[in-house]
């Protein structure tokens, strides 16, 4: 039987923290067969990025393709994109290949704008670029750092509204960054609200808990599930993550990937 298929076309951490690295293992987990269009290659350990290479534009799109022809993956999800040459590439190839509003297949958006650390991972000319993109994401996932730069609010109601403004069918406002006992992410299409809480685990070691949750909810789409069913099932298992975090290298260490307790499972008539 073969198994479900999930993309991610984000930006490789050298460090196997976050980007493309955290994606990949947060696939496995949910029992998905990752695949990955790079973006950028950054040289990136557990205390800085210190330099970032752009993979030409035309090649990202290239790996876009010959995994939609091949593989073809149930779901899709954005990282980092460095650039805006990088963003018309990846939003034709989306376009061609029915990824995202008005094609079939579900697009999750998390505009990385930054690292942990404060280094910049996209081009600030590219800012304009990725908030067009919006507008093909069923869901965008910003952190508050980026609602900040995106929409000029922290507050979770109020980014949320603006975001969806933009286009994209649901905003998932991350409230990792927020001070307080619980850790709470908001949901909604402008019509419902879906608050996703969990206590706050006490530690520094969150390096790529953002794309756990993003992977998380992009394998569950790629297996079937609606958006709101996807979100809960990825908020317990960042959650999960976060608490098998642990320290390594001498800064933020990454969240742990555990087995899926809600993995993906692939049910096929026989013929
Ligand atoms: N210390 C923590 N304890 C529990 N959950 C956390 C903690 N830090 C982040 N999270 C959760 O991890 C996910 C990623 O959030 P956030 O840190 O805001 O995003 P990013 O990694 O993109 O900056 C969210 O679901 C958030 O609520
Ligand atoms: C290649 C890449 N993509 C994304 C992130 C964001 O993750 P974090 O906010 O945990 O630093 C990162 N640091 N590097």
């Amino acid at each position: 039987m073969s198994p479900v298929v999930a993309l991610t076309v984000a930006g490789s951490d050298s460090g196997g923290g976050a980007g493309l690295q955290a994606d990949l293992h947060t696939f496995a987990a949910f029992g998905v067969h990752g695949t990955t269009a790079v973006t950028a290659v950054t040289v990136q350990n557990t205390v800085a990025v210190s330099a970032v290479h752009e993979i030409p534009p035309h090649l990202v799109g290239e790996q876009i393709r010959v995994v939609m022809e091949d593989l073809r993956p149930g779901a899709v999800k954005t990282g980092m994109l460095a650039s805006a040459p990088i963003i018309q590439a990846i939003s034709d190839a989306f376009r061609r290949h029915g990824i995202g509003r008005g094609g079939t297949i579900p697009l999750v958006l998390d505009p990385v704008c930054a690292s942990m650390h404060g280094n910049p991972l996209l081009r600030p000319d590219a800012l304009a670029e990725l908030k067009a993109m919006f507008a093909l994401a069923t869901v965008v996932t910003p952190n508050l750092d980026e609602t900040q730069l995106l929409v000029g609010t922290r507050d979770q109601r109020a980014a949320a509204r603006a975001l969806l403004e933009l286009g994209p069918q649901y905003a998932l406002v991350k409230g990792g960054h927020d001070s307080g006992p619980r850790s709470r992410d908001l949901l909604t299409d402008g019509s419902t609200e879906l608050w996703l809480d969990a206590a706050r685990i006490d530690t520094g070691n969150t390096h790529g808990s953002g794309d756990t949750l993003g992977a998380a909810i992009t394998a569950r789409l790629a297996g079937g599930d609606t958006l709101a069913e996807a979100a809960a099932v990825a908020k317990r298992y960042v959650t999960t993550a976060v608490a098998t975090s642990y320290s390594v290298g001498a800064g933020h260490g990454p969240v742990g990937h555990p087995p899926a307790a809600e993995p993906v499972v692939r049910v096929e008539v026989p013929s």
